[in-house]
Formats: structure tokens, C-alpha cells, sequence
């Protein structure tokens, strides 16, 4: 017998939708768990190991409710969610986007329980894929590889575990160093392609006479120069991913001959007739706006929708709150530990640098600092200077991004709060007039401590 939780608010009170609700002897196979808060949801999952939950839809879920909800959804990325609402409620577009963004399928009232029993047979099988990926990725991936508490990098990494097992393509969005390649790589190992080759190529890197040959491999004699045979990096990621860098570099030409291969899973190699099948999961970054290029006749249009079944963005190193602090103190101690005598600390007013500056090139300018700092200091306490800042810096540079002053404003009454009140939680959600399940996630958000000794 299968588990299901079904979440209905509107039983709780106030909205008229809840008679409709879902009968138990229409789905056979199914044991159902009745509840009518998102709090008693949430605390079902973190108990059971229950991965699929109804949702009756109404007024009371999505306009007071939301975010709340929202925030259950995001934290439990093994779990399926499905739908159900009054056909009366798909009428308005918003209502349309939360169920496309939140659920795995969306029924009517009322129900069609053959279609319902299917639905959830497909959602019980997606969801079981999701659960081994996830806790290979938790203990795995997260820590060390990916550093960062950020719920952004929580995103990101929910949707690693999601696409890995499913062999599509994948676009990864994003500025330069914000981990595109080590996203790749973990996708990559989570796959069914781990133990095969993941074939990285940076198309912008490969001077433009070569990159034919490069990636489809030549014949001896193809053309001056080349005296023997060459597998190209197409056929040596056979079996497994490649990797392609900065896609929006690729010539224009090339990406018809690309965009053949994939479709095809056939190459040649230049100066060959001889037909390679392929078997390949591509994976492309770009840190250009591919939709752009385009528009500007830059960019192939039907090579962008190949590579782009799924799509990762990854959030700039500005957004992702404490995560750049977290990051530079695991580099300090990765690289500090390496030699004798090296400092171990940052001085306070680098920590608060780290904080608030920019951070334009990302986690790769962040590694680059720290590096040098570990290099050049020679005290027990890395300097502004060490990290390669002025003394004075740029004021514009110490200016906080909004988005980072209401973090720190958050963060500050969050403490506060708890302070005032000996660390108890439901004294402190009163205080800040916020739901205890709130208040929960803002501290894991921002990685706060409930300390002791009271937390009820
Ligand atoms: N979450 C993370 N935790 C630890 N290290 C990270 C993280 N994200 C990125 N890095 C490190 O930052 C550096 C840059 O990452 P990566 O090369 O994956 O970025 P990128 O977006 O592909 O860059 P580019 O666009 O310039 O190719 C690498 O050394 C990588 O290991």
C-alpha cells in the first residue's frame, strides 16, 4: 500500500471548495493522511517517508498561504505534488503559474479518479528516482564539493538532483565563476553516465581553424598538418557527457554541423566518410544571453532549443548572502592547511569586506583572493590588503546591493528577537509577528543558531 498526504486548508475554516474533496474509496491503493495545515504537512514529511501530497487548491492557500507553502515545496525536492482545484480558479493566470510552478500535475473537480490513479502511479515512480538521487546528493555532492547554505544554492542543488537521473540536455546559465562546470560535474555524477567519460570543451578557448577538427576528430592526411588519425572530443565523451563551455562562442557554421550531431548521434570526422554513432548527454554553459544572440543572428535558434530541455541559473556570488563568507573561510582553511605557519583567521575587517563587496568575478575572483592572501600574509590574520583591497576601498564597491540590506535588517531583528526572549522560538515569532514555521526558515536561511536552551 502506497502513502499520501492530502492537504486541504480550506477544512480548517473559511473557504467553500473543501466539500468536493477526495474520496478514499476511489483510490484503492492509496492510504491517505488527512491534514489542514501546511505546518502539520510539513511536519508529516519530516517524520514519514511519505513523496507524494494532494493539494486542494483555493483562495486561502494561494493568497495567504503562499509563501509558506512555497517554502514546504522547496525544501522537500524528493516529494511529488499534485494538484486539485475547481475549474473555476484556472481562470485566472496566476493561479495557472503557481500550479506550473509548484506541482507535478493539476486535476479538476470534479475528479476523474482513473486519471487521478494514473497520475499518481507516474508521480510515485518520479519521485523515487528523486529520493535516491537526493540522499546520494546530500551526503555527496553538497558538502564539500558545492559550499554554500544560500537557499538559492539549495535551488540549485534540489534541481541537480532532479535532472541528473533524466538523460536530457541542460543549459546552465550564469555570469562567469559562479560554479557553472562544478554544476555540470555533479549532474554528471549523479547520472547513469557517472562511470562513463565527461568530456569538457571551452568552444570560446579553441582558436576558430581548429575547432572542427577538435571536436569531430580528422583522418590522416584530412588536410595539411594532419599526419595521423585523431578522435575528436565528440567521440571520446561516447557514452558519457560533454561538456560545452561557453556555447555561444561556437562558430555559427559549426553549430549546424553540433546541431546535426545531436539530432542524429552521428558524426564524420573531417576528411572520413565513415558514419560514428554517438551516444551523448550534452551539457552547455553560457554567460552570454543566448536569446540575444539570437535575435542578432549570432546564435542558431534550433541549437538553442536542442541544448535547452532543462535550464539551471545560477545565482551570482551578490545574491547568495552568507555564501561568500562560508566559501571563503572552507578556501582559507583548504589552502592554509597546507603549509606551516599560515594564518588561519580573517581579520575583522576583511570578513566584513567579504561580506559586502560585489564580488563581479565570483567564486573564481573569491578562490583568486584567498589564494593570494594565504600566499602573502605573513601575520596570524589575513588583511583587506592580503585579499588584494585598498585600504581605503571604492566606496561605490562597499555600497550593499537592496536585496543585501534587507538581508543584514533581517538578520539583525531575527537576533535580536531571539535574544530578548532566551532563544524561545514561539516568543520571538510573536515578537517579529511571524509564524514559528517562518521564523524556522528565516534562521535556516540565514544560518542563526536557536542556542540554547529554550526553544519551544
Ligand atoms: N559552491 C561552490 N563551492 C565551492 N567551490 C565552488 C563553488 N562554486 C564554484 N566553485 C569554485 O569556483 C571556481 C569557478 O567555478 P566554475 O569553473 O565551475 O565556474 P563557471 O561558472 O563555469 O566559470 P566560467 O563561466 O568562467 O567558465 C572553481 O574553482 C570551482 O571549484
Amino acid at each position: 500500500m502506497r502513502s499520501l498526504i492530502y492537504l486541504d486548508i480550506s477544512s480548517s475554516g473559511h473557504d467553500s471548495h473543501s466539500q468536493d474533496g477526495i474520496e478514499e474509496g476511489q483510490l484503492p491503493n492509496w492510504t491517505i493522511t488527512r491534514t489542514s495545515s501546511i505546518q502539520a504537512t510539513e511536519k508529516l514529511l519530516e517524520n514519514n517517508t511519505i513523496s507524494i501530497c494532494v493539494v486542494c487548491i483555493n483562495q486561502n492557500l494561494i493568497v495567504k498561504n503562499r509563501a509558506q507553502f512555497e517554502a514546504v515545496v522547496n525544501g522537500f525536492p524528493s516529494v511529488e505534488w499534485l494538484a486539485i482545484s475547481p475549474s473555476s480558479l484556472l481562470k485566472q493566470s496566476s493561479v495557472c503559474q503557481f500550479i506550473k510552478n509548484n506541482f507535478y500535475d493539476y486535476h479538476v473537480f470534479p475528479l476523474d479518479y482513473k486519471r487521478l490513479n494514473t497520475s499518481l502511479g507516474h508521480a510515485f515512480g518520479m519521485a523515487n528516482l528523486i529520493v535516491s538521487t537526493v540522499s546520494e546528493i546530500k551526503e555527496q555532492v553538497t558538502p564539500p564539493t558545492m559550499i554554500g547554505q544560500s537557499v538559492q544554492l539549495k535551488r540549485v542543488t534540489a534541481l541537480i538532483a532532479k535532472i541528473a537521473p533524466v538523460d536530457a540536455s541542460v543549459l546552465i546559465t550564469g555570469e562567469s565563476g559562479t560554479g557553472k562546470e562544478l554544476v555540470a560535474r555533479a549532474i554528471h555524477s549523479y547520472s547513469g553516465r557517472a562511470d562513463k567519460p565527461f568530456v569538457a570543451i571551452n568552444c570560446g578557448a579553441i582558436p576558430e581553424n581548429l575547432i572542427q577538427s577538435e571536436l569531430f576528430g580528422h583522418e590522416k592526411g584530412a588536410f595539411t598538418g594532419a599526419n595521423q588519425k585523431r578522435i575528436g572530443r565528440l567521440e571520446a565523451a561516447n557514452g558519457g557527457t560533454l561538456f560545452l563551455d561557453e556555447i555561444g562562442d561556437l562558430p555559427f557554421k559549426l553549430q549546424v554541423n553540433l546541431l546535426r550531431c545531436l539530432q542524429e548521434g552521428i558524426i564524420e570526422r573531417v576528411g572520413g566518410g565513415q558514419k560514428i554513432n554517438l551516444d551523448l548527454r550534452v551539457i552547455a554553459a553560457t554567460n552570454v544571453d543566448l536569446e540575444q544572440a539570437i535575435t542578432e543572428g549570432l546564435f542558431r535558434e534550433d541549437l538553442y532549443y536542442r541544448i535547452n530541455v532543462f535550464n539551471i541559473a545560477m545565482p551570482p556570488l551578490r545574491e547568495r548572502g552568507a555564501d561568500a563568507k562560508l566559501l571563503a573561510h572552507h578556501y582559507l582553511t583548504k589552502w592554509s592547511s597546507n603549509g606551516a605557519n599560515k594564518p588561519i583567521t580573517f581579520s575583522k575587517k576583511s570578513e566584513q569586506i567579504i561580506t559586502s563587496y560585489g564580488w563581479p568575478g565570483n567564486i573564481r575572483e573569491l578562490t583568486n583572493r584567498v589564494k593570494r592572501a594565504v600566499l602573502l600574509c605573513d601575520s596570524s590574520q589575513i588583511t583587506p590588503e592580503d585579499l588584494g583591497f585598498s585600504e581605503e576601498l571604492d566606496s561605490s564597491q562597499q555600497v550593499m546591493t537592496l536585496a543585501d540590506a534587507r538581508e543584514e535588517a533581517d538578520k539583525s531583528v531575527i537576533a535580536q528577537s531571539l535574544a530578548c526572549t532566551d532563544h524561545n522560538i514561539t516568543a520571538a515569532s510573536k515578537l517579529l509577528d511571524i509564524s514559528r514555521l517562518s521564523l524556522y526558515r528565516l534562521m535556516s536561511k540565514y544560518a542563526l543558531d536557536s542556542k540554547q536552551p529554550n526553544t519551544h
